[in-house]
């Protein structure tokens, strides 16, 4: 794991020449910044591990530096500074999230204590997540609906056969869950489960992330004996697919100009739009569509199976609320009918997130701004707003798994690069305006 980065934000400059000296002193990695929205400017491509700001600057302060931060959705500990006797300013950035506080003139080495327990917090919080995530990811597929019993079904057939097969449905119905389902239901369970996501292989040095090199293994050999889960296939880089299409007909892959020993694996993709149509925009080999394509499962999007909405939120509900330690609010009457009318063109991943803000209690007067407002169970906005914020959220979440890769995320999100571009700007805009 990389050392996280820390962003200091004070306005004096002396005093941020000084805390920068200590901070790196200590070996920290870190970078200065005179004002706060200079340092929210930088948040999205740096992704600083921690933030130390003094709370009274001139235009943006700490605390509406915390608040912008929590707004734009991002969970980096902020430790504020204090001067002495603001208790009450202090006690603000408390309730507003702030990971602590320290009371000026602070003494170096309780900051360095406060500053090393932020980061181990930062740690357990992410690797609590990962497994979080990876739990889920090993769960059922919930869903009572007859689609949901018919996908089941196929995928309890198709499990235990040494056939490969492809997984077709829009984003978050659920692709990969079920691929780990195949692979947990197979033969080949006690062996490696290896996900590719064709859509964040970088465009350079793909190939050795994939095969291997001399000094690493690749990913594909890592799948030995077990399943190769090539994610989001449609997105593939045209320069990869014949080098793949090789490896997924010998099993084997090159080294050194030499036959590999045989892998053995199986193989499972996952694609968002028919192949088809990549083909036919000349972005897809159709000799590799034939070779991956014999068996296609496809996954409902929640607007086909509404009865199961209720019961999939009422599972995200609890996976939140068990998360966060929060107890898991009701569904009523109302909720539902309310959830099973939106079209969630994000889906699971949509829903997810709703349920998330439900349990967290953001929009319903809080301390959060109304931007938070689960946009399916709020009146009041128009059609158009709810598309316009479903869409920055889905941009900046394709984003964040693209690590800020603009080319990568304009593949996934099936747009031009410069489309991208122009709606990062104006989601931007319309965040500036508000
Ligand atoms: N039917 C379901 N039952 C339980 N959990 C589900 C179901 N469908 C999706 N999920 C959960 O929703 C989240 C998104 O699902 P998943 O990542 O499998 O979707 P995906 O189709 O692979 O998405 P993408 O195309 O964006 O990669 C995961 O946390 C997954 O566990």
């Amino acid at each position: 794991m990389t050392e996280p980065l820390i962003f200091v934000v004070d306005d004096d400059a002396d005093h941020l020449e000084s805390l920068v000296d200590l901070i790196s002193a200590a070996g920290h990695d870190t970078r200065a910044f005179a004002d706060a929205p200079a340092a929210l400017a930088a948040v999205p491509e740096a992704r600083p591990g921690l933030i130390l700001t003094d709370l009274r600057m001139p235009g943006m302060d700490g605390i509406a530096l915390l608040a912008a931060l929590t707004e734009a959705g991002h969970d980096i500990p902020v430790v504020v500074l204090t001067g002495h006797g603001d208790v009450d300013h202090a006690v603000r950035a408390m309730r507003l999230g702030a990971e602590d506080f320290l009371e000026k003139p602070y003494d170096a080495d309780h900051l360095l204590q406060v500053i090393a327990r932020a980061l181990t917090t930062t740690r357990l919080k992410a690797e609590v997540a990962r497994l979080q995530d990876r739990l889920e990811q090993q769960g059922d597929l919930i869903g009572e609906s007859r689609p949901m019993a018919e996908l089941r079904r196929s995928l309890t057939e198709l499990a235990p056969l040494d056939i490969d097969v492809i997984l077709m449905g829009e984003t978050g119905t659920g692709k990969e869950l079920a691929a780990r389902l195949l692979h947990r239901q197979s033969p080949r369970a006690t062996a490696p489960f290896v996900i590719v996501n064709c859509a964040t292989l970088p465009d350079q040095g793909a190939e050795a992330v994939l095969f291997g090199d001399g000094q690493a293994a690749g990913l594909i050999p890592q799948a030995a004996g077990g399943t190769l889960f090539l994610d989001q296939i449609d997105t593939l880089a045209l320069a990869l697919q014949p080098k793949l299409l090789r490896v997924l007909q010998t099993r084997q892959v090159e080294q050194g100009g030499q036959a590999g020993p045989p892998l053995g694996f199986r193989v499972l993709a996952s694609a968002s739009r028919p192949l088809t149509e990549a083909i036919a925009e000349g972005r897809f080999r159709e000799d590799l569509y034939y070779r991956i394509a014999g068996y296609a499962v496809d996954l409902p999007a929640l607007r086909q199976i509404p009865g199961d909405i209720p019961l999939l939120f009422d599972h995200f509900l609890g996976l939140a609320a068990a998360r966060h330690g929060r107890e898991k609010p009701a569904l009523g009457f109302q909720d539902r009918k309310v959830l099973q009318a939106h079209h969630w063109p994000g889906n699971a991943h949509e829903l997810r997130l709703v349920a998330e803000r439900r349990v967290l209690g953001l929009g319903r007067g809080g301390a959060v701004p109304p931007a938070h407002t689960p946009p399916p169970l709020d009146t009041g906005a128009t059609l158009r707003d709810l598309v316009a914020q479903y869409e920055a959220q889905e941009i900046a979440r394709v984003l964040d798994r693209c690590k800020g890769n603009t080319e990568a995320a304009a593949r996934i999100l099936g747009i031009p690069r410069r489309t991208l571009n122009d709606k990062i700007a104006k989601s931007a805009a319309l965040r500036r305006d508000r």
